[in-house]
């Protein structure tokens, strides 16, 4: 996917204006990162077609601001920050819903294997409505890949989640990348993103801060100019970038 010169926002406020990002190809996970009204959730309302969008997001040869709603749904799954909106119906409900369109047959049989990838299938016959706030999170990704979509916009996924199935999750999410998926994340916790991200992009007042992989873009310059913290970067034995603000760990 490539995005160039791409505008957004709503009748009042732009948001974000003339923002081109390196290719994003099938199999990566790029990572949004930012300070709070940034546009990172502006930026995936866009490319899922949710907002008014100038500029061009190829997909190959195609143009997904040139394309029907529907034919643009099924290129793009978008898990929203938060949880899915029909509360009303049981989670195998709502998978078969998104489904629905797709025309695959048997639905309940496909909306079951999604549940069970993502471990909620044991959920399948209750209402949204009594999901902790975790489990309704874990329905909501299953939701947005059901279709099995090419391009997975997934706004922090496991912002609900406890440390152990934040790790689940993300493994999964790094699995969906394997398959060939394009997944764009926001995410807030920068060492999660470290861990997990191919490339991360930072996003300052709707423009693009910085580009690169965690190593190039987690560091006391950006940290200091972008989010206004003093950190330190250091790596750990395992590998993984630590950042240390205040003698506190992210
Ligand atoms: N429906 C809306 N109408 C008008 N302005 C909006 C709307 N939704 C968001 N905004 C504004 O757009 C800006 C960017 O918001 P956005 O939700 O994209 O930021 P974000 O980086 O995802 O923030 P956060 O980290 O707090 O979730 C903010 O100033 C916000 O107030």
């Amino acid at each position: 996917m490539i995005i160039r010169d791409l505008s957004c926002g709503y009748p009042r406020a732009r948001v974000i204006e003339g923002l081109s990002l390196p290719p994003l190809p099938p199999g990566s996970i790029t990572t949004i990162l930012g300070p709070n009204a940034a546009g990172k959730t502006s930026l995936l309302k866009a490319i899922a077609g949710q907002i008014e969008t100038e500029g061009r997001i190829m997909l190959g040869d195609e143009d997904l601001t040139r394309l029907t709603a529907a034919a643009r749904s099924g290129r793009v799954g978008y898990m929203p920050q938060t949880a899915i909106g029909r509360i009303g119906l049981t989670v195998l409900d709502c998978v078969m819903t998104a489904l629905a369109r797709t025309g695959d047959a048997p639905l309940d049989q496909r909306a079951m294997q999604v549940l069970d990838r993502f471990g909620v299938a044991d959920l399948a016959n209750r209402p949204m409505r009594v999901l902790s706030g975790g489990q309704r999170q874990a329905v909501s990704l299953a939701v947005a890949v059901a279709r099995n979509p090419v391009i997975l916009l997934l706004d922090e996924p496991t912002s609900a989640l406890d440390l152990a199935r934040r790790h689940l999750i993300l493994g999964h999410i790094r699995a969906l990348a394997d398959e060939g998926h394009i997944v764009l994340l926001v995410l807030h916790d920068l060492a999660f993103a470290a861990q997990w991200s191919d490339r991360i992009a930072v996003l300052g007042r709707g423009r693009l801060e910085a580009f690169g992989t965690p190593e190039d873009v987690l560091t006391p310059e950006i940290l200091r100019r972008v989010w206004r913290i003093d950190a330190r970067v250091e790596r750990c034995s395992r590998g993984s970038l630590q950042i240390i603000t205040d003698g506190a760990m992210l």
